[in-house]
């Protein structure tokens, strides 16, 4: 088993990064003893840097639908989403002014000092968030701001503030597009799942009560990590998405990685003028499974800072979850019990990011589709 060393560095000096304490552990440093360049913070037993493999991350090639092809569209997002989870957005509409009007709002904010931002947050699980995510341990070398969008009246309270007025407004229109997006994608879905009616899909995510949520994140760049090859930090750890689908716009910096079925991660080449729409959880659920969610994870090399912005459709909190009548084949059983999406989240919000949050909703096989899946199993090893 290969051994690693431990650095621990402070970066607060770097002009946009806020990060403090981290700990590496790498080939480069497989020869160094331990170096301890600063006063290790709360975070410094937390292994952030991952040695990279040196195989080019590009390697793959990551689904393109082109929105502007309605022929086409339904059946490249319903192949996408079998294969991978996840695709790229092309022509979706959505003015290249406007993300980049969000994103500079979203730096300027992140530029703040770090006691103004701190009033912000805690989470809790909304508001500014820096390096700790969620409430279970995790952590990255980010910081954020995470919104619930679902209602106005739960707008954060700096928000209202009219220093936050352009923040507020970017905010508002970009998240009303994103919603228009989500929709319009789930529809061609159901067109390619040939399923009716049209917004089987969509009507869960578009509705008033539907649970929207909105992340800007910002990976600040991390100058002591400059120099030091073949060493990446976890900005974001690897996870699935909870909700029915995320869309995800990035500026032009790389780092987010999807792992592919047979378990190896690939690398999306950053396109800050497309979308990256991800298969989360509930839309594996109310497929039964045709659908995967993807996992993603972020990983940086320290150089450049990266900001994205998600948008995560979810359901309301009563909707009751289950697979879509209409998909389902006759003879062909639910992979998962009922539950409603508020039973999901509770649940959901005591996991840790890595975590297989359905496991527990998966119903327990019966014992002849055990007995027949052995069988397969027999078959295929000795025949
Ligand atoms: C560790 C956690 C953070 C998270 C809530 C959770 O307990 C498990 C799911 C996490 C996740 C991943 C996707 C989104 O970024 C997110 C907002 C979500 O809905 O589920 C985060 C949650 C979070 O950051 O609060
Ligand atoms: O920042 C990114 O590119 C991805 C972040 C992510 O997966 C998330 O916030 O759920
Ligand atoms: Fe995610």
């Amino acid at each position: 088993m290969q051994s690693s060393q431990t650095l621990t560095f402070n970066s607060s000096s770097s002009s946009s990064g806020t990060c403090s304490s981290i700990v590496l552990s790498s080939p480069v440093l497989q020869e160094a003893s331990m170096v301890v360049l600063a006063k290790p913070s709360s975070l410094n037993q937390t292994s952030l840097l991952k040695p990279q493999k040196p195989t080019s991350p590009y390697n793959y090639t990551i689904p393109i639908v082109d929105l502007s092809d309605p022929i086409s569209c339904p059946s490249s997002i319903v192949k996408a989403c079998e294969d991978l989870g996840f695709f790229k957005v092309t022509n979706h509409g959505i003015s290249p002014s406007l993300m980049s009007f969000l994103e500079s709002e979203a730096l300027k904010f992140f530029s703040l000092p770090q006691s103004h931002k701190d009033t912000a947050g805690p989470p809790s699980p909304f508001g500014y968030g820096n390096k700790k995510i969620g409430s279970n341990g995790d952590v990255g070398w980010l910081e954020y701001l995470l919104f619930n969008i679902s209602s106005p009246t739960s707008l954060p309270l700096f928000l209202t503030h009219p220093s936050s007025s352009s923040l507020r407004f970017a905010l508002s229109e970009y998240t009303a597009a994103m919603g228009r997006v989500v929709g319009e994608v789930l529809e061609l879905m159901a067109d390619g799942l040939k399923i009716k009616p049209r917004d089987a899909l969509s009507k869960l995510v578009v509705n008033e009560e539907s649970d929207k949520v909105f992340r800007l994140n910002h990976y600040p760049p991390c100058p002591l990590l400059q120099g030091l090859n073949n060493c990446s930090l976890t900005g974001f750890g690897e996870h699935t998405d909870p909700q029915v689908l995320s869309v995800l716009r990035s500026n032009n910096t790389a780092g987010l990685q999807i792992a592919l079925r047979d378990g190896s991660w690939v690398g999306v080449p950053p396109d800050q003028d497309s979308l990256f729409i991800n298969v989360g959880d509930t839309l594996q659920v109310l497929t039964n499974g045709r659908f995967k969610s993807v996992r993603h994870r972020v990983l940086s090399n320290g150089l450049s800072s990266r900001v994205s912005m998600i948008y995560f459709g979810g359901p309301a909190p009563g909707e009751r979850l289950a697979p879509l009548p209409q998909l389902m084949r006759e003879g062909e059983q639910s992979l998962y019990k009922e539950f409603t999406w508020f039973e999901y989240k509770t649940s959901a919000y005591k996991t840790r990011l890595a975590d297989n949050r359905l496991s527990v909703f998966e119903r327990e096989k019966k014992r002849s589709e055990k007995g027949q899946q052995l069988q397969e199993k027999h078959h295929q090893l000795f025949v």
